[in-house]
């Protein structure tokens, strides 16, 4: 669908224009309408399908629509300092801050923020962004220049408010972006300040690419009569990534990723690793091997991690080896591997890793290492996405499963608790997955890449050593070590709820609590480093957008065992253009059309019709 289609006014599309963006992806051509209309909306696609422009571009444009015209009378004396857009010049234009973002980490705040310039450019429109473990000077000194946007990570927004910054008492517009991974993050408490200083009468909008039933259900609290609006079920991976899985011995890891990594043709790699010491040790044994390598995690300093990322985007990219950190958001063109040298315990984790590739239309590869005591992340992955990934063994073997797959359908996931369905349950719940067999081997090594409907093997589970990095064997049934974004391994292990579901997280550290950052001096929360990465968008990412239909040949890419959430498009009967009124979680589908976007085409919503139309 064209972007002239969405209402979206003339200054967006000049810029989308220069943007080289020729069609609106599903979720755009889904959400954009609806938000312009002032509905609140839950949105969920695939990873980089172009989820942030579906919320800033009709965020701006209502922002636009409201903008106060600029104040007549005499020309005021010209100001010493060149100030922010919009400031200098004739009278300024008062600045009212009425929507605002939250993001769960500063890289993702940073592009969030760059997003908005490049939609916003030619609009008078100002935004600042602001977030830790930098010096707030430059914060405040933007804010105090007034904006009408601000995108925020919540310890630093929660800081300056408390220092008389901001006053979020005229936002119109609130965006949680990737707000599960600010749940997973623990900062539930900081939502509920922030939400509650948010005026009632507002548009609410939630995106990511996971939808764990927490965060439905403080949508359910925090969203007014929303659309959901999903472009495929819930977690399923990006289309055109090739993945497999390798079952290897935890200590033959080193070898198999070095080996792997020189005999590969490869453009830019990623490699994830569960914690930063594991990090760091990866880096020194490839570059034992004469492989340029590099870290980012938590521990570094800022400086460091802003510089490897602008390494990893230049010409000649290092491997970098990150954490979870760098798991959400990242938007680096040409990420052709993605590798899972450890896998993540937080299956919905691994869907957002996988999508640091095939963005934006491209096709890319990801290949996960899982050794015995990992099994049971592979089988809440694929519970997660409802498919299959093919799996290989030690000898490159293509191994066939020993149990069929558990289908769970949402609601099923939704009764047991599971966060995205599958997360296995501690203390003895049937869900955990078995020990026994969980693999056999069948015929031969079938290729590396793609998802297949079956073949599984390995032997028996004996019971696990101690993982290098320290985690336990499935089998010793004692707390997992925590990935970095603090996502727990199993559902038991996940503290008591409070009164809202919340988490309370008495249980055990957090590895990497730095993510999200001690104080610093001024108290504010030194939070993850800034992205300097210019989000994508380039002409260059036209071709791929454009480069036609699938090819087709990856076999099993789209074999989801319910396609449902993503056609039945059953919705509540709507308001008709205000607020309160139809039924909480109203949920729409754009299904499958074939576009290199992936899941596109018709957009269905039954009841009132929205905007869109789309098709
Ligand atoms: N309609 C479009 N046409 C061309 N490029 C687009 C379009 N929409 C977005 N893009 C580009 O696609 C890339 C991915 O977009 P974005 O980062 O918003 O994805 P996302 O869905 O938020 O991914 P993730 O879930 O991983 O955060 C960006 O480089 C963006 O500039």
């Amino acid at each position: 669908m064209k972007f002239t289609e969405l209402g979206l006014a003339e200054p967006f599309l000049r810029a989308l224009e220069k943007l080289g963006y020729e069609e609106a992806t599903p979720i755009q051509a889904a959400a954009i309408p609806m938000i312009l209309a002032g509905r609140d909306v839950i949105g969920c696609a695939q990873t980089g399908t172009g989820k942030t422009a579906a919320f800033t571009l009709p965020m701006l444009d209502r922002l636009l629509q409201t903008l106060p015209p600029k104040p007549e009378g005499h020309k005021p004396e010209k100001p010493k300092h060149k100030g922010p857009k919009g400031s200098k010049g004739a009278n300024p234009r008062p600045r009212v801050l009425k929507s605002l973002v939250l993001s769960p980490t500063r890289e993702l705040a940073a592009q969030i923020s760059e997003s908005l310039k490049k939609y916003g450019r030619h609009t008078p429109l100002r935004h600042c962004v602001v977030f830790g473990g930098v010096s707030q000077l430059h914060q405040v000194r933007a804010l105090r220049h007034g904006v009408d946007s601000l995108v925020a990570t919540p310890g630093r927004l929660l800081d300056l408010i408390g220092q008389g910054h901001i006053d979020l008492s005229q936002i119109e517009i609130l965006v949680f972006d990737e707000a599960d991974q600010m749940l997973d993050m623990g900062f539930l408490p900081d939502l509920k300040r922030i939400v509650s200083m948010v005026p009632e009468e507002r548009q609410t909008l939630m995106f990511s690419a996971t939808m764990p039933t927490e965060i439905r259900r403080l949508a359910e609290q925090w969203l007014t009569d929303p659309e959901s609006v999903e472009v495929a079920p819930v977690a399923t991976p990006a289309e055109r990534i090739a993945q497999s899985v390798r079952m290897v011995e935890k200590k033959e890891k080193p070898d198999e990723l070095a080996r792997f990594l020189k005999e590969t043709p490869r453009s830019r790699t990623l490699v994830f690793s569960r914690t930063k010491h594991g990090a760091d040790k990866i880096v020194k044994r490839l570059e034992r091997d004469g492989l340029r390598a590099a870290a980012i995690h938590g521990n570094k300093s800022q400086g460091a991690r802003t510089r490897t990322l602008e390494r990893f985007k230049g010409k000649n990219p290092p491997i970098l080896v990150a954490t979870d950190i760098a798991a959400r958001g990242l938007d680096i063109r040409d990420v052709s591997h993605i590798v899972n040298y450890d896998l993540p315990e937080a299956p919905e984790t691994y869907v957002h890793r996988i999508g640091r590739t095939a963005r934006a239309g491209a096709e890319g590869v990801a290949i996960s290492y899982c050794a015995r005591d990992e099994r049971r992340y592979l089988f809440a992955i694929e519970r997660l996405m409802k498919t299959r990934i093919a799996v290989h063994g030690e000898n490159g073997e293509e191994l066939e499963p020993a149990r069929p797959m558990k289908e769970q359908s949402h609601s099923n996931r939704q009764q047991n608790g599971g966060q995205g369905g599958g997360r296995p349950q501690r203390g003895g719940n049937s869900s955990r997955p078995k020990r026994k067999r969980p693999f056999r081997k069948s015929g031969q090594f079938g290729g590396s890449g793609g998802q297949s409907e079956g073949r599984r093997g390995e032997r028996s589970g004996e019971r696990g050593p101690r993982s290098e990095y320290g985690q336990r064997s499935e089998r010793s049934g004692e707390r997992d070590s925590r990935s970095e974004c603090g996502q727990r391994s199993e559902r038991g292990d996940r503290g008591q709820r409070g009164e809202n579901g919340e988490r309370t997280g008495q249980r055990g550290e957090r590895t990497d609590r730095n993510d999200r950052g001690p104080r610093g001096e001024n108290g504010e929360r030194t939070e993850r480093g800034p992205r300097n990465g210019k989000p994508g968008g380039k002409p260059g990412f036209k071709s791929g957008f454009k480069s036609g239909a699938r090819s087709g040949g990856k076999p099993g890419a789209t074999s989801r065992g319910n396609s449902s959430g993503g056609g039945n498009g059953a919705k509540a009967g709507g308001r008709p253009g205000g607020k309160p009124g139809g039924k909480p979680g109203a949920k729409s589908g754009a299904k499958a059309g074939g576009k290199p976007w992936g899941n596109k085409g018709k957009f269905k919503s039954k009841g009132r019709k929205p905007q869109t139309a789309a098709n």
